[in-house]
């Protein structure tokens, strides 16, 4: 009699240690890996289908190693794992379960066509510290504010990470997409190379970051964490963002340390890592934090839509430079400062009155780490649409953040003096040729006065309530 098989759907879950989805197909029988290219990873940006092919050469690589394939599909997941399980007589399909609407409904399809077909279909845990809906305010809704939520979690079991399976490869193997033939780079044009230098993916690769951060990092975390000219962050986000590192990984190792040293950095690693949870809580309870203002309030606000302004913020044209500086270093790496996301975010928002919808979306396109919970709630905290939001008349003066956080400015020289930095140099080689810069043209002036940009904001938010709004 031939081996039983069962499949796991692997999604943003792209590892084999900590996870339980493929954990448990391995215990059903041989283990048949797949990933299903579907509409919802075909519409992702380009700096993420980048990373997403990154990833699964790496898991394609570990999985050989061990003898098994990762098998590539491109279509409805439906359709595919169906047709799929009933071909190979696979006892069972297993998948983490994520939590965006997309997602939600996607999966919720998948489940019913799988047990129509008479196959077992089994969704776990895995993807965040707690699942949207274990945690509970007293009177038994959603956490809208964060503090409070961290209260509620801070002392709350988390499973401890399992490890990887035994793993036995299915006695045939069905047939496979070729990676490369989904061009999931072609988009990057000639950015992809330079971003190359910066992004390495892959699950040995996260944990030895993680080692290294844990090591020794974290014990500055506090105060290195918002100085823009040190590495005085994790930078696990990618790995997190595509499962490359469980997150219940990154929380024991950070506890095991906290536990030892009491340390108040090692606390705030760990109120980040919650910070992502938070995310996946209020887009599960609020799935429209993506698309719609989180505070319907919001609706009316005379916000511009797309506009020359914010194409020349997209450029890092503003003459603004610390904005310059952070949409290049994220043109060039597909990763930018926490520090710097919120200062080109408030500037976007506010001194352009820009809707935070425009900024979402290029993030989107240009972040390897880019992930719809974090980037949603980012953008509506910083625009003040959003739940536990800076206020919209809490503006940011760019310049001021800059003083503080890079009071030498080393971030700022490093991401746009090219003449002496080759990484300022080489945003010029990344961007599309049609943009047609070249840094021979020089820096170019501010394109907004910072106290007009915003007492512009202003201006508008209090007209925008004297007609009556609450926001
Ligand atoms: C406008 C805006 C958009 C953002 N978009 C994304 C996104 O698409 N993907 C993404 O992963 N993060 C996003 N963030 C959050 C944050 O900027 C990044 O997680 C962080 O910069 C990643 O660097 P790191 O891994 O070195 O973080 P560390 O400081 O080392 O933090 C450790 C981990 O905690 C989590 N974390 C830290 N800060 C936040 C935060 N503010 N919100 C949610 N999780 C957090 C991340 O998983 C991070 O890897 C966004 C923030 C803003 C203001």
């Amino acid at each position: 009699m031939s081996n039983p098989v069962a499949i796991v759907w692997l999604r943003r879950d792209l590892r084999l240690s900590d996870h339980p989805a493929l954990t448990a197909a391995a215990q059903d029988g041989a283990l048949m890996p797949l990933f299903i290219l579907d509409e919802q990873m075909e519409a992702l940006g380009a700096a993420p289908r980048w990373r997403l092919e990154q990833s699964l050469k790496s898991l394609a690589a570990d999985l050989e190693a061990r003898g098994l394939k990762l098998i590539l599909r491109r279509g409805d997941p439906r359709a595919i794992l169906t047709a799929l399980a009933q071909d190979i007589g696979a006892v069972s399909v297993h998948w983490s379960r994520l939590y965006d609407g997309g997602s939600v409904a996607r999966d919720t399809e998948v489940k019913s066509a799988l047990k129509e077909a008479g196959v077992s279909a089994v969704s776990h845990a895995g993807h965040v510290l707690h699942e949207p809906w274990t945690v509970e305010t007293k009177t038994g809704g959603f956490y809208k504010v964060y503090t409070p939520y961290w209260k509620a979690v801070r002392g709350a079991d988390v499973p401890e990470p399992i490890g990887i399976p035994d793993l036995r490869a299915p006695d045939t193997w069905p047939e496979s997409d070729a990676l490369e033939a989904w061009q999931l780079s072609a988009d990057m044009d000639r950015g992809g190379a330079i971003v190359a230098t910066h992004e390495t993916a892959g699950e040995d690769t996260a944990r030895g970051v993680l080692g290294g951060f844990i090591g020794s990092k974290v014990e500055d975390y506090g105060t290195a964490r918002d100085k823009l000219f040190v590495a005085g962050t994790s930078t696990l986000s990618a790995h997190f963002a595509w499962g490359e590192l469980s997150i219940r990984t990154a929380w024991h190792a950070a506890k095991r340390k906290f536990d030892e040293t009491g340390s108040a950095d090692v606390e705030t690693f760990m109120k980040e890592l919650v910070w992502r949870d938070f995310a996946w809580h209020l887009i599960y309870h609020t799935p429209q934090i993506e698309t719609e203002n989180w505070r319907p309030e919001w609706d009316g606000f005379p916000w511009r839509g797309d506009n020359e302004d914010a194409e020349r913020w997209r450029r890092g044209l503003t003459g603004e430079p610390i904005v310059d500086a952070g949409m290049r270093e994220m043109y060039v790496t597909g990763r930018m400062h926490n520090r710097v996301r919120m200062i080109v975010a408030c500037y976007l928002t506010k001194h352009l009155q820009t809707d935070w919808r425009v900024g979402l979306k290029w993030f989107e396109e240009c972040l390897v780490d880019h992930d719809p919970a974090s980037n949603a709630m980012g953008w509506q905290w910083s625009a003040g649409s959003g739940p536990d939001a800076t206020p919209y008349f809490r503006v940011f003066n760019p310049e001021t953040q800059a003083e503080k956080f890079d009071p030498k400015g080393i971030y700022r020289r490093k991401w746009l003096d090219s003449e002496n930095s080759a990484e300022a140099a080489s945003y010029f080689k990344a961007v599309p040729r049609s943009w047609g810069l070249s840094a021979a043209e020089g820096r170019p002036p501010r394109m907004i006065d910072l106290k007009d940009g915003r007492q512009r904001a202003l201006d508008a938010y209090q007209e925008f309530k004297a007609q009556g709004q609450t926001a």
